[in-house]
């Protein structure tokens, strides 16, 4: 039934209607029409009604698509989470297994890394066995040094009182990528009457010092160089009969050298590619002969610990290289006598996970890369479309052409070319450059080294994405695929001229002409 006004005003309207058309009022008339005429209203409005039904059911199953949609999407979400926490922990449990065979196999002495063991303890210093009754022997506290202090005296007006409360007493944890840890507490943190203070930021110059006598060297040289082979010949000829030392080169520097002279038979060399992943358990030293692209390429040779690298300069270019190689002979011997200044170059360590890999057996095997790993759009002529997480925490959605994640030694490289600043090669950090951005807003960052950044591509980019690692070995990341990087534990020590900051700061000076400006001179204005 129609509403009652809506019944009324059909009345009114219906008498209306009788009179105009025929000029008196005739009631059969009326009431029979007036019965068909509620009979049609209702009709209309039962249609009326319907149309209502529909439009309102039919509004009921967008909102019902909307809601499923959303439920099939926090879902398909919430799966990709745990995917990733998945993929994550068998990360970290990889690298802590990875870090326990490394020490194991160097019988290295050292406490692995905060993030790589994360269930062992730091031994403790004699401050920490005295705190254990109040926060066990992993933790430092300020209590057990301010409740030996005597109590400091000052008046109170209200009391009339001459004394202080004691200073409360605190405990510092250290917490890194979700786990406490103590480790570098003491490096860190020097605990004088409860102040925090830090004794050491980041390392120091390092001096390294033979203990014996170096035995073997590897010779690595820039190919297809004819200065480069001339000069090898002779280092090698002057390592062997002047220092008595045994002298390694890639098979193809031993055949140019063989091709020269037999006189170089006793240079050794590899036959199986295999070989390469013990040369740091025979080697000494590595020197190169070349350009910054040569210490690269040495780097990548080395997948876990690096040997030191002497490297002789003969590039364009030189920022890793300080050695004059016109020098070899003075640089070599001073090296060799030691000690020698050396400058431990972070290298990152990157892992590209794909989407379909669902077990930690389809892996791919982790590149490390000294100056950086560059994910781009490749051949694509879309946007790259990046999504950025550091630890598990979304950082930003890169839309340009790429991104850079630079080590330190990196950032006078693809890095500075893309707007990233210039950092000091022993600064642990990592840069976090973007290439391109089509944003006003997107600085480079720099990043804390003990973060895992992990780059993705989304399910919904328009097109895949390419990583290059220190400019090589293009690899295609398609929509799911991730890059997985964080600070490797093996370093390149490189050698130094002088030492690391006057290196650094004369490879800017001498290689960018960073700064060059005339100076103004005295003759004008001037303050009064
Ligand atoms: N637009 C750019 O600046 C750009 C583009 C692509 C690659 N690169 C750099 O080239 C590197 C590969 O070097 P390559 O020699 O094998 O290739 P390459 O022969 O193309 O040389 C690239 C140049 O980068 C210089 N370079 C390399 N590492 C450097 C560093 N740490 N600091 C300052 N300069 C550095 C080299 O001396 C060389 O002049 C990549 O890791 C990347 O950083 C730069
Ligand atoms: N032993 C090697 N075997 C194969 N490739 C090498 C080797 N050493 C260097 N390279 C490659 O050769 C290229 C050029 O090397 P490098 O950068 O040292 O010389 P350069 O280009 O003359 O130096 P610069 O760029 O400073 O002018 C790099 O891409 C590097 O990866």
């Amino acid at each position: 039934m129609p509403p009652p006004s809506k019944l009324n005003s059909a009345d009114n309207a219906s008498a209306s209607c009788h009179q105009s058309e025929n000029g008196y009022t005739d009631s059969a008339y009326s009431v029979h029409h007036e019965k068909d005429l509620v009979d049609l209203l209702q009709f209309s409005s039962a249609k009326e009604s319907d149309d209502h039904l529909k439009e309102f059911s039919e509004a009921l199953r967008t909102v019902a698509k909307a809601l499923r949609r959303a439920a099939e999407g926090k879902a398909a979400a919430q799966a990709e989470a745990a995917e990733w926490k998945r993929k994550y922990s068998l990360e970290k449990e990889r690298n802590r297994k990875l870090e326990v065979e490394r020490i194991e196999s160097n019988g290295d002495r050292k406490e692995p890394r905060a993030d790589a063991v994360t269930n062992q303890t730091v031994p403790c210093n004699q401050r920490i066995e005295h705190c254990e009754p109040c926060c066990g022997r992993d933790g430092i506290c300020s209590h057990d040094v301010l409740q030996n202090e005597e109590n400091f005296t000052v008046s109170d007006a209200r009391t009339g009182r001459n004394e202080w409360k004691r200073k409360a007493s605190f405990k510092l944890s250290w917490w890194c990528k979700g786990e406490d840890s103590d480790q570098h507490k003491h490096d860190i943190v020097s605990f004088e009457k409860g102040n925090i203070t830090t004794a050491e930021r980041s390392s120091k110059q390092i001096s390294l010092k033979w203990e014996s006598d170096p035995q073997n060297v590897l010779v690595l040289t820039k190919p297809h160089s004819i200065t480069v082979r001339v000069l090898c010949s002779e280092l090698v000829r002057w390592l062997k009969e002047e220092k008595r030392l045994d002298v390694f080169v890639e098979p193809r520097v031993k055949s140019e050298l063989l091709a020269e002279s037999t006189y170089f038979n006793f240079v050794r060399t590899w036959e199986d590619e295999k070989e390469i992943a013990f040369l740091h358990t025979k080697l000494d030293l590595v020197v190169t002969l070349g350009g910054d692209g040569t210490v690269l390429w040495a780097a990548s040779m080395f997948k876990g610990p690096v040997p030191p690298v002497v490297p002789f300069s003969l590039g364009s270019l030189g920022f890793m290289t300080p050695f004059h190689s016109e020098d070899y002979r003075e640089c070599l011997e001073s090296v060799l006598k030691g000690p020698v200044s050396i400058t431990l170059r972070h290298r990152l360590q990157c892992h590209v996970i794909r989407d379909a890999a669902k077990s930690e057996y389809e892996r791919e095997e982790p590149i490390l890369v000294l100056n950086e790993v560059t994910i781009d759009r490749g051949i694509s002529s879309f946007l790259t479309n990046l999504e950025c997480y550091c630890d598990d925490t979304f950082v930003t959605r890169v839309q340009g052409d790429g991104l850079i994640l630079s080590t330190t030694s990196g950032s006078t490289a693809y890095s500075l070319a893309a707007g990233g600043s210039m950092v000091h090669p022993q600064v642990p950090g990592i840069l976090f450059t973007p290439i391109c951005p089509h944003s006003l807003s997107f600085r480079p960052l720099i990043l804390p080294e003990h973060v895992t950044l992990r780059i993705q591509v989304p399910f919904n980019s328009r097109g895949h994405a390419w990583a290059s690692f220190d400019g090589k070995d293009r690899k295609e990341l398609a929509a799911g695929d991730a890059l997985v990087c964080s600070m490797a534990p093996w370093p390149v020590p490189t050698a130094c001229h002088r030492d690391s900051t006057s290196d650094f700061l004369q490879s800017i000076h001498e290689g960018l002409h960073w700064n060059v400006r005339k100076t103004q001179s005295f003759d004008g204005p001037r303050d009064a």
